[in-house]
């Protein structure tokens, strides 16, 4: 059985007016950042979100912790609607979900002692004295591998990997349920990413934590991910358990991501599909109709400016594998089998008619 999902989304819609360029004039165009996303968070999990710079991934983020109010949708933390909490409500959810940022340079005011700044929330929140609020952070600088001794200096005296820490260890001040890690290493050394990454998966297993983890970088996703989301503008495209995205990824926007990334042994033969997109990534201001990937795609019909072919497999235990749309060469095939990893070339010109003329029972409007 599927443990009950901590977070859930559905249909969650989030969008911003356009910054116009004149200081007179306000623009009536919006940005469609985030359009009707559905997408759950299971109890100790970590679920990978991933996707190209602009597809919406940390407008998703702050729509989950409520740092942003949604337009459309709702938004459930452990059983509870809290899509508009407000007051003492909001507060218990601001202590159960936290957010570690990218930018470890930025999200600390330089002026301040460590100390002070990992200690915020327990202010915040009116949460022990003085002295043992102390004692707390400390013992939170401890639990990141920083020296609590260094609580009296400024950020300044910090590296970017121990600045990290610091943030993370704001973060798990108030014992949240779930941490959304908002690309939390894109902006450290590759050296550094390691132990950054390895730090948060220690923290999880031993605090029993539940991830959200951003980033662009496939690679890194992979390594800590249990499920992965994938996003392309403004919207979840597929969502599996990793091995499996990565073995057999559906949806052609996925494919492509993947046929991007490097082989890890240069000397091993690399007998991938190459999936090259075309084009440049279209406006969330005016996004395609239909399909909002049919500008790009390599496989697009004619029917997919007009409506996303929906084929969703019944939700059980090892049918965890969900995409908007499947390689349309694949359309025929039996979604509750395995289905088979075909390259293209392997699919015969008649096995591609069948496919496109079958209509799959799991095929909704
Ligand atoms: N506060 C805002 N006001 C206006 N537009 C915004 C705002 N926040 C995000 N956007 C726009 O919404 C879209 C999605 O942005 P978002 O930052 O969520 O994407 P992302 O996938 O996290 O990108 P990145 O990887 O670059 O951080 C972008 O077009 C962005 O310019």
């Amino acid at each position: 059985m599927t443990a009950t999902p901590l977070l859930v989304a559905e249909h969650v819609t989030k969008s911003f007016p356009v910054r116009s360029t004149t200081l007179l004039r306000r623009s009536a165009e919006r940005v469609h950042a985030v359009d009707d996303v559905s997408l759950e968070v299971r109890p100790g999990e970590t679920l990978g979100l991933v996707g190209e710079t602009g597809c919406g991934k940390s407008t998703l983020a702050r729509c989950m912790s409520r740092l942003y109010d949604v337009d459309g949708g709702t938004v459930t933390f452990d059983g509870e609607d809290i899509t508009r909490a407000t007051g003492s409500r909001m507060r218990a959810v601001r202590r159960e979900v936290q957010l570690v940022f990218q930018d470890p340079y930025g999200s600390l005011n330089p002026r301040r002692r460590v100390g002070s700044i990992i200690g915020d929330p327990f202010d915040i929140h009116g949460i022990g004295a003085k002295g043992e609020r102390r004692r707390s952070v400390q013992e939170l600088m401890e639990r990141v591998g920083l020296n609590p001794e260094h609580y009296n200096r400024f950020p300044a005296e910090f590296s970017g990997g121990q600045r990290q820490r610091i943030g993370v260890a704001r973060a798990l001040a108030l014992r949240p349920r779930l941490v959304i890690c908002d690309e939390p290493v894109s902006a450290l050394d590759v050296s550094i990413q390691a132990q950054v990454l390895n730090l948060l998966l220690d923290l999880q297993e031993e605090l029993g934590l539940t991830y959200v983890f951003i980033s662009h970088d496939l690679s890194v996703v992979r390594h800590v991910s249990d499920r992965i989301a994938v996003m392309y503008l403004g919207q979840v495209v597929e969502v599996a358990p990793t091995e499996e995205l990565f073995d057999r990824p559906r949806h052609p926007y996925t494919r492509a991501l993947l046929s991007a990334l490097p082989v890890a042994d240069p000397d091993v033969s690399d007998s991938r599909e190459r999936v090259v997109l075309a084009g440049d990534l279209p406006t969330p201001t005016n996004p395609p109709s239909g399909c909002r990937f049919h500008t790009r795609c390599p496989k697009a019909r004619a029917d997919c400016a007009a409506e996303v072919p929906v084929l969703r497999r019944s939700h059980d235990d090892t049918a965890d594998h969900v995409a908007a749309c499947l390689h349309p060469l694949q359309r025929g095939e039996d979604l509750g089998a395995a289905t088979p990893q075909v390259q293209d070339s392997e699919i015969t010109a008649e096995q591609d008619e069948n496919a496109a003329a079958a209509t799959p029972e799991e095929e909704t409007p």
